[in-house]
C-alpha cells in the first residue's frame, strides 16, 4: 500500500488527450482530516485530476489510493469511503432531489430506511426540501450544485472530493455548504475541492496546492504556500501574470 496515512494519494498521475497533455504526473498527498485546496486557472487539469483520483476517469499512466485502498485496483472498498461531486451535472435529472438521493442511496446497497431519513436531513440543511417535486433537471445552478454535494454525503464518506464546489452558487448557499463542510472536517473528514476562488480557498483551506498547465507548481500548507504574501500574489507569480491590459480594445 502507498499513502496510508493519506486519505488521498496520487503518484505519477498522467492524461493525454490526443495532442493535447492534460496532466504531465501528479503527485500529490492529501493528509488525513485536511481541508485541501487545488487551485488553477481555466484547463490547468484540476478537473481531469480529481476525475483519475476518484475512479471517474482511467489515467494513461499513475495511481491513486483512497485511504491506503487502490482506487483502480481495491474500486468497491475505495468507493465506499469516498464522497465525489463531479464537475457539470452528471445527475439523474428527471428525478425530483428525493427520488435522486433516494436511487444513489440504494446504487450503493443501503438500507432505504437509512437513506430515507437522511435524505430528508440533507435536504432540509441544505434548504432543498421547498423544492419538493421539482425535477432536478429544473433546479438552478446552485441547487444543483447542492443536490450533488448531498448525493456525495449520503452514504458517509470519509473523504470528500468536489470539483468546484462553490462555482455558480450565491453568497448564502455558498456559506451553508462551507458550514457543511467545516463540520465535516472538524468530525474527522477530508475535504479536497477544486478552485479558481483565491478568499475561498484562503478562508477554508490548511493545505493547498497550485496546478498549471497539467503539474503541480506549489505545495503544502496554506501557511507555506502563501509565505507573507496573499495567495493571489502567489498564484498570479506561478500561473503567469497578465500580458494583455484590456487596452488593447480601443474599440470599446
Ligand atoms: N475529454 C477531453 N477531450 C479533449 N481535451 C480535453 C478533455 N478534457 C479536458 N481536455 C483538455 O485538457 C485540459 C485540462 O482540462 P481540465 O478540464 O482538466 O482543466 P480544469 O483545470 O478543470 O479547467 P477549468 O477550471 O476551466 O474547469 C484542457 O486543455 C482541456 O481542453
Amino acid at each position: 500500500m502507498t499513502g496510508e496515512h493519506a486519505a488521498l494519494a496520487l503518484r505519477g498521475l498522467a492524461k493525454r488527450f490526443e495532442t493535447k497533455i492534460a496532466v504531465r504526473g501528479v503527485d500529490l498527498d492529501v493528509p488525513a482530516g485536511s481541508f485541501y485546496g487545488l487551485l488553477g486557472p481555466n484547463g490547468a487539469g484540476k478537473t481531469t485530476t480529481l476525475s483519475m483520483a476518484v475512479g471517474l476517469l482511467r489515467p494513461d499512466h499513475g495511481r491513486a489510493w483512497v485511504l491506503g485502498h487502490d482506487v483502480w485496483g481495491s474500486t468497491t472498498e475505495a468507493k465506499r469511503l469516498l464522497g465525489v461531486m463531479p464537475d457539470g451535472v452528471r445527475l439523474f435529472d428527471r428525478l425530483n432531489g428525493a427520488e435522486l438521493l433516494a436511487y444513489n442511496g440504494l446504487l450503493r446497497g443501503m438500507d432505504p430506511q437509512v437513506v430515507d431519513q437522511r435524505a430528508h436531513e440533507l435536504l432540509d440543511v441544505l434548504a432543498l426540501g421547498d423544492a419538493g417535486n421539482t425535477l432536478v433537471v429544473d433546479y438552478s445552478a446552485g441547487m444543483k450544485k447542492k443536490i450533488g454535494l448531498a448525493c456525495a454525503l449520503l452514504h458517509g464518506p470519509r473523504l470528500l472530493v468536489l470539483d468546484e464546489p462553490f462555482e455558480a452558487v450565491d453568497p448564502v448557499s455558498a456559506a451553508l455548504i462551507r458550514d457543511i463542510l467545516q463540520r465535516y472536517v472538524a468530525g474527522g473528514g477530508t475535504v479536497i475541492f477544486s478552485s479558481h476562488v483565491m478568499e475561498v480557498v484562503e478562508r477554508l483551506c490548511s493545505h493547498v496546492a497550485i496546478l498549471a498547465d497539467g503539474a503541480i507548481k506549489r505545495v503544502g500548507t496554506l501557511a507555506e504556500v502563501r509565505g507573507d504574501r496573499s495567495l493571489e500574489e502567489v498564484f498570479v507569480e506561478v500561473v503567469g501574470g497578465r500580458t494583455a491590459t484590456g487596452a488593447e480594445l480601443a474599440w470599446l
